[in-house]
């Protein structure tokens, strides 16, 4: 897994390898040779370096000097001439540089910048890096939208220029990079927010030889899971196995108004490798379930007058529950009496539990101003996986705003905290997934577009119980089996949209290749680990 650092975190990094001997001038110098060297990928003739006020200017200005060695034509536009310069080490490698081979131009009107950026291959972007905030002023903003409107190749250093590297957001304008290098370690609001849409490819320069002995010692927002963390977390099938044997999972999911949702959940989890599925239902909807549903056991339990969950489906689905080796509630069963009843009931059994959609919502009815101040309610010896959107995760919390990877983390940190089990799992879905566990907050591989399609999260649900059925609880690390769990569905999603065109995925495409996207999931992590693959 790779750290994922916020702001103060890298401050933090910088001071402790001051502190180990290495100086933030000899970091700017390998920042700025990790620039040059995403540069030079390029193979570019002519080369522009537009450099801000500060230390990610300078990281510009020694990428400019390296670039120019290299025999390439290399333009840096400036908005102050190098003397000018506050930070005394930007100042220094900007006025040796200015001193070198390269053309430098100071404060241009926006045609001048237009016509030097139009003569350049690639452009280098060290404007604003992660002293950056507020909105974008002049004269980057005029800047960042006439290189956005050239088009041309562009390497942002560290972060895309006008991206706030906390939080992801963009308040105005903000560079459209083609790749980013970031530095020392990728920064959080690359990941959050508009970061992926902005930042192109993300590469880590590596400034400092003997960072592995030292990052441990800097707390981290996240952490990256990479391919190769999830090898031991493959389901395999053993040839002496029966259906429960396998792996059981109970869906307590549907009411007469979403059926498919149930159907979706149990679908999914059965072709995620579980033996043996059942679904729980109100009696309202029990026979459609069974029609969709051949290889699956439909158990009807008393429904309310709507077709929901009712009063005595609590007691019902507690019976069952137990027989199970997980237990996934939530899909498609609204949010009622009986569904607050039936949530706070499985809670207290033993059972592995995963909580998603109104199971969620019932869950955050139990207490007023946020579940985390009654933890009490959900703190359980048996693992516990939520799987809430931002809205539902808003909810949880007492409608604190949930609206960015950072708030979301925070929103999960609160869950996972107040309740202090390693066994507790808050999978915060959203274009940039985390999960948040009590040590840890992993950002798995993020899925395509085509995973933003109604029932999704269904699916998803359904991989995860059946991934928990299927370990039998033999797993020392939960939020790495919900990584993986994420990972198929990621893979799902790029499977289905290779078979039916990215914009007409729909949930139960992803239902039909997951056998696929667990192949996917298992080549990419064993490729990664450096395992032989046979043919
Ligand atoms: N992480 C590392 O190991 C290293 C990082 N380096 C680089 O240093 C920058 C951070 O440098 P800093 O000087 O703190 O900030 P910036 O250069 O990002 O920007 C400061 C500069 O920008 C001006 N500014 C701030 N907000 C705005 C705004 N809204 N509009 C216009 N201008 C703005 C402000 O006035 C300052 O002058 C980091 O990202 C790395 O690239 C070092 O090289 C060492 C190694
Ligand atoms: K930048």
């Amino acid at each position: 897994m790779k750290p994922v650092l916020s702001v103060e975190e890298t401050l933090r990094l910088e001071d402790l390898i001051e502190r180990e001997g290495t100086s933030k001038a000899a970091l700017m110098e390998h920042a700025g040779e990790a620039a040059a060297a995403r540069v030079a990928q390029y193979k570019p003739q002519h080369v522009a370096v537009l450099v801000g006020f500060g230390n990610n200017g300078g990281d510009g200005w020694v990428a400019a000097d390296i670039l120019s060695h290299q025999g390439i034509a290399v333009d840096v536009v400036s908005p102050i001439e190098p003397n000018e310069i506050k930070s005394p080490i930007a100042r220094h490698v900007a006025r040796r540089t200015a001193g070198r081979d390269v053309r430098v131009i100071v404060g241009p009107s926006r045609d001048e910048l237009v016509s030097i950026l139009s003569e350049a291959d690639v452009v280098l972007d060290a404007i604003l890096g992660t002293g950056f905030t507020g909105a974008v002023r002049p004269p980057f903003s005029i800047w960042i939208p006439a290189l956005n409107e050239l088009g041309l190749p562009v390497v942002s250093v560290d972060v895309p220029s006008g991206l706030n590297a906390e939080t992801g957001a963009v308040e105005t304008v903000c560079v459209e990079a083609t790749a980013t290098v970031t530095l020392l370690a990728p920064k959080i609001g690359l990941y959050s927010g508009e970061g992926p849409e902005y930042a192109g490819e993300i590469t880590c320069g590596q400034l400092y030889s003997h960072l592995d002995e030292v990052i441990g010692d800097v707390e981290h927002a996240a952490e990256i899971v990479e391919p190769a963390d999830l090898v031991d977390y493959f389901p395999d099938l053993p040839s002496n196995v029966n259906k429960y044997s396998r792996g059981s999972v109970l869906v307590v999911a549907g009411s007469a108004t979403y059926p498919g949702a149930a159907i979706m959940a149990a679908k999914a989890a059965a072709r995620a490798g579980a033996g043996y599925v059942t679904v729980a239902t109100p009696d309202a909807c029990a026979n459609l379930i069974r029609m969709a549903l051949p290889c699956v056991p439909v158990v009807g339990v008393p429904s309310d007058s709507r077709g929901a969950f009712g009063a005595a489906a609590a007691s019902a689905v507690r019976e069952l529950a137990h027989k199970f080796d997980c237990v996934l509630c939530g899909p498609g069963m609204t949010v009622t009496a009986g569904g607050m009843q039936l949530v706070t009931e499985l809670l207290r059994t033993d059972v592995p539990l995963v909580l998603d959609a109104d199971a969620l919502n019932c869950m955050s009815r139990l207490a007023i101003g946020g579940i985390e101040e009654t933890p009490e309610v959900y703190r359980r010896e048996a693992p516990l996986i939520l799987t809430p959107h931002n809205k539902e995760l808003s909810r949880l919390v007492g409608d604190e705003p949930v609206d960015d990877l950072g708030s979301a983390i925070e929103a999960a940190q609160k869950l996972v905290w107040a309740a202090g089990s390693d066994n507790l799992v808050v999978i915060a879905k959203g274009p940039s997934t985390a999960i948040v566990g009590v040590e840890k907050v992993l950002l798995p591989m993020s899925g395509p577009a085509s995973l933003a399609t109604a029932g999704s999260g269904d699916v998803l649900a359904g991989i995860v119980a059946a991934n928990i059925a299927v370990s039998h609880g033999d797993i020392d690390c939960w939020e790495l089996l919900c990584s993986y769990a994420v990972a198929v569905h990621s893979y799902a999603g790029h499977a289905a949209a290779a078979l039916m065109g990215e914009r007409s995925v729909i949930a139960t495409d992803l239902i039909d290749v997951l056998g696929e996207a667990m192949n996917l999931t298992e080549r990419e992590a064993l490729r990664d680990a450096g395992i032989e693959l046979g043919d």
